[in-house]
Order: structure tokens, then C-alpha cells, then sequence
């Protein structure tokens, strides 16, 4: 690390070495608006190294074994958890989220995505088939694809990065990761425990800088055959097109307009809490929270009710303080993006119960400058409204009602894009049968965000193209092969 004055500067990491860049961005504090660290704002250049890298890095570290590829991501899940403490304090400043949510879950889970990869790297199995009439047995293998390509949001940063990293590198391949340009500061931490975990240089190489600059110099570079990427559905689009000419292969993790399906069976004293929760939690930047909340008619009153209470309980305070519930948005562009939201919806004739423009939001005079909202809902509006359509990922969710079951699911599946969904209902009957009708990757029923990572996670329609998961992110990260043996 090198340091002026007290502003933080990251260095890329290539080859095992930090290393300088020639130009940097400024990356700002979330809770008070100033620059606190500078960003490396790489380009091709620093691509190139990062592929040279890598690709000296490839037929040492696909030749380890399985179990000795694991041993390393359970070392780094050690060391990243012994340093607990220090990544969150770090993920909660860059990012603006609260420190109780980067202690409780972003760290916590980036541990566990290296312990999890290194124990179900273990135990896949290839397929055989017999052919006995022609003399003939068939099987595939497995093989690492080479040098993974992979591109990371601000929302989750390094959970959702070391989502990637760790089944990528678990599976023999090497990586060059680029983290957002908005939270690349415990990507960096990280790396500087790569070394003592045993990952040779090379192995993973992480390169900082936007999107334009750096990510599409690692989208277009011939020699990255794989790019896997998680952000919004107009990157993804850019990055589809780049990637065509070199025929690469995709996956796509993208945005969300959540509906949550509230019948008027449902648990209101559990489904009320968690539904604050799956809209509001992380400023409502999470691409799995709920922004549409569709609740029976019969009910509506007393769920409104109970949830506006709910909701004005939902501290917004500094991200340091651990009793705030919200912290600071992630940018004053990405601020005022969210209010333009709630000023169509007014203007659309649309209610504002609570939150924005309704209630007021006191902070410390530091923190005036600071991106920081009150959670925000809205009734009496349209399906057809923006605000109902487009995703917002802010701290602001939609309540209206319906009356039958036919009619709310036409009415959840009626958007461009398919994430998750809630239902919530006492009737196991309902719940399977709307589930199985749910234009939805992942439906929760009675709960949220209740993660098992063995089984496929991704969306549908705008949401996404390919699934994570072990044995998803088995298959991406591996190229198979169909031998026959002729006996
Ligand atoms: N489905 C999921 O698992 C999931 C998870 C988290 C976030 N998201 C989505 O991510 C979005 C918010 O994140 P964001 O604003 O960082 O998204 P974004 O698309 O702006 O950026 C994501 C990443 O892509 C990079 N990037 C931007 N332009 C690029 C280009 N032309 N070529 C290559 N890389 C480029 C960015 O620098 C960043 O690292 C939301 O839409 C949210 O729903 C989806
Ligand atoms: N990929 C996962 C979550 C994505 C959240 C998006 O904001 C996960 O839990 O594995």
C-alpha cells in the first residue's frame, strides 16, 4: 500500500505483486460525500499483464488436485476470517452499508463462499454410459476453461466477488477480477492475504478501475475465454456484445423488480419484520429485495398498517452506529436517482406514506453531505407506473392489493425481469401451486434470503442468463468433454 496524506490508494494486484497505476479515480465515503481512497483506473495496458499473469500461472495451478487446491481456499477462508473484524469496518466504510450487516453478512458469507467451494470441489462426478450392443462406453471429463474473467458490483462487494473467484480458482482455472470502482477496498485486503493462504502469483490477479476502461478491456481480450458478471442488464448487454465476436462464454447475474405475495392466510406477526427486512435491508440495494408488495384485499388495511409502523422503526443512521438498520446509499448519482423514483410516482398521483419527502432524516452535521435516505413506500399506484416496472435498488417498495390468486401472479410475472419472489401463505397447497407459476428464479415462501449455495441460484427473463451454485458453477468454470471407448 502506498499512502498520501490520509487519503487510502489502492495498487492492482498482478502476478502475486502489487503494483502502481498511472492514473487514479476518487472513491468516495457513502456517509459523508468526501474522497477518502483513491482507485487504480486501469486500462489495457494493466489488462494485458494481469493475462500474462495468469496464463503463467494456468498449467501449475489446473494440475494441482482438487484436494490440494482446497486445502489453499480453506486457508484463505481462515485468514479472511481472522481479519473479520478489519474487512468489515472496511466493507461498511466503502460501501455505506452498516456494520452489523458487513459483520453478520457480507464477511461472513465471503468466508464461507471459499469454505464451501473447497469442500464441494470434491465431490463431483463425471457420467458414464454403456452402449453394450455396439461395444461402447462412453464418459465425460472436466477440464478448467483457462483464465476466468470476472466483474463484480458495489452492492455486496466482496461477497459476490468471492462467489466468483472461489469455485472459479477451485476448479483449476486462474482469474483476473474486477471489482466495482465504487468498492474496490476489500478486494484489496484481500490480496494481500493471497501470498500466506499458498495461492501462487498469478492464480488470481485483480485489476481496479471502471467499467468502460477496465472491464471492457477484460470482456474484449481474446484470451479470456469465460466471463462471468454480475451487475445491471444494460452492462450485461454491452458486455454480450463484446464478447460475441470471440463466442465467450456468459453468465449473466442481473437486476430484479421482487414481488412479495402476501395472502390473507399469511403469518402477518413473521411475514411483516421480514418483509421490512427484504426491502429495506443493505439502503434496499440488494438485487434480491422486494420492491412490488402485492397483499390480499381482506388483509391490506391491517398489513399496511403494521408495515408503515414496522418501517418507521427501521433506523437510518451513520453506518458505524451498531443500532442503525440503513446506512448511506452508495453515490449521490445513485441518490438521486432513487428520489427522481418517488417524484414520478407523486407526480403520477401515487401516495407517499412514509420516508422521502414525508419524514425527516436527522444525521450528525458530519454526516450532512452523506448519501442517506429514509426508507420510503408507496401506495395507490399503478402496475403500469415506472415505479412498479423498472428496477429502482433503493430503499423504496410499492404496496397494492389484489383480490385472487389467478390475478396476482399475471400481475407479479408482468415485468421484464424475473429474480426472486416471497409468498406468503399458511396454505402448503397455494404456496406450491403459485410458486411453481412464479416467472421467478427463486421463490421464498414464508422467508427471505434464506441461502443454500448448493443449488442453483440466477434469474429469468432480464434477470439473467446461467445459474451459480456448486455444481452450476462447477459446470461454468469447467469445459466438459464426451469420450467413447470402442472395446
Ligand atoms: N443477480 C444478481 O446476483 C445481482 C447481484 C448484485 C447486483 N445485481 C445488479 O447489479 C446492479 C447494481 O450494480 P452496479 O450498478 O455496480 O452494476 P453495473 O452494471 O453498473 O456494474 C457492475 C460491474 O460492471 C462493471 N462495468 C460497467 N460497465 C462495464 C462495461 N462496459 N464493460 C465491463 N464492465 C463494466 C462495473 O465497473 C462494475 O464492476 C443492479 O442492477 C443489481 O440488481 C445483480
Ligand atoms: N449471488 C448472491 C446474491 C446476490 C445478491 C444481489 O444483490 C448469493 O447469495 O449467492
Amino acid at each position: 500500500m502506498a499512502g498520501t496524506k490520509t487519503l487510502l490508494v489502492l495498487e492492482n494486484f498482478i502476478g502475486g505483486r502489487f503494483l502502481p497505476c498511472n492514473s487514479y479515480i476518487d472513491s468516495y465515503d457513502p456517509s459523508t460525500g468526501e474522497v477518502y481512497s483513491r482507485v487504480p483506473d486501469s486500462g489495457k495496458e494493466e489488462v494485458e499483464a494481469a493475462v500474462e499473469a495468469a496464463r503463467a500461472a494456468f498449467p501449475g495451478w489446473s494440475a494441482r488436485s482438487p484436494q490440494e487446491r482446497a486445502q489453499v481456499l480453506h486457508r484463505l477462508a481462515d485468514l479472511l476470517e481472522q481479519s473479520l473484524e478489519e474487512l468489515a469496518q472496511a466493507e461498511s466504510k466503502d460501501q455505506g452499508k452498516t456494520i452489523t450487516l458487513a459483520r453478520t453478512v457480507d464477511i461472513p458469507r465471503s468466508v464461507q463462499n471459499f469454505r464451501f467451494f473447497a469442500s464441494s470441489i470434491l465431490h463431483h462426478t463425471s457420467e458414464c454410459t454403456q452402449m453394450d450392443h455396439m461395444g461402447c462406453l462412453h464418459y465425460t471429463v472436466r477440464a478448467p476453461v483457462g483464465i476466468a474473467g470476472l466483474i463484480s458490483p458495489w452492492n455486496l462487494p466482496l461477497y459476490l466477488l468471492t462467489w466468483k473467484i472461489a469455485p472459479a480458482i477451485a476448479a483449476g482455472n486462474t482469474v483476473i477480477a474486477k471489482p466495482s470502482e465504487l468498492t474496490s477496498v476489500t478486494a484489496w485486503m484481500m490480496c494481500k492475504l493471497l501470498e500466506k493462504a499458498g495461492v501462487p502469483p498469478g492464480v488470481v490477479n485483480i485489476v481496479f478501475g471502471t467499467g468502460p476502461r477496465v472491464g471492457e478491456a477484460l470482456v474484449s481480450h481474446p484470451e479470456v475465454p469465460l466471463i462471468s458478471f454480475t451487475g445491471s442488464q444494460p452492462t450485461a448487454e454491452r458486455i454480450t456484445q463484446l464478447s460475441a465476436p470471440h463466442c465467450k462464454r456468459l453468465s449473466l447475474e442481473l437486476g430484479g423488480k421482487n414481488p412479495a405475495i402476501i395472502f390473507e392466510d399469511a403469518n402477518l406477526e413473521e411475514c411483516v419484520p421480514t418483509t421490512v427486512r427484504s426491502s429495506f435491508a443493505n439502503q434496499g440495494e440488494i438485487c434480491l429485495c422486494t420492491s412490488r408488495i402485492f397483499v390480499q384485499k381482506s388483509i391490506y388495511s391491517e398489513f399496511l398498517k403494521r408495515f408503515l409502523e414496522a418501517t418507521r422503526l427501521w433506523k437510518v443512521g451513520i453506518p458505524s452506529d451498531p443500532s442503525a438498520s440503513m446506512g448511506a446509499l452508495i453515490s449521490k448519482a445513485h441518490l438521486e436517482k432513487v428520489r427522481s423514483y418517488i417524484k414520478k410516482a407523486r407526480a403520477e398521483g401515487a401516495q407517499i406514506l412514509c420516508g422521502e419527502g414525508v419524514d425527516k432524516l436527522s444525521l450528525p452535521p458530519r454526516n450532512q453531505g452523506g448519501y442517506f435516505m429514509l426508507p420510503t413506500v408507496i401506495t395507490d399506484i399503478k402496475d403500469e407506473s415506472c415505479c412498479m416496472k423498472e428496477e429502482i435498488f433503493g430503499p423504496v417498495t410499492c404496496v397494492v392489493p389484489f383480490d385472487s390468486e389467478e390475478e396476482v401472479i399475471k400481475r407479479a410475472n408482468s415485468v421484464k425481469y424475473g429474480l426472486a419472489a416471497t409468498v406468503w401463505s399458511s396454505n402448503v397447497g397455494r404456496v406450491h401451486r403459485v410458486a411453481k407459476k412464479l416467472q421467478s428464479g427463486l421463490v421464498w415462501t414464508n422467508c427471505w434470503l434464506i441461502r443454500e449455495l448448493n443449488l442453483p441460484f440466477g434469474g429469468m427473463k432480464s434477470s439473467g442468463v446461467g445459474r451459480e451454485g456448486a455444481k452450476d458453477s462447477y459446470e461454468f468454470f469447467t469445459e466438459v468433454k464426451t469420450i467413447t471407448i470402442k472395446h
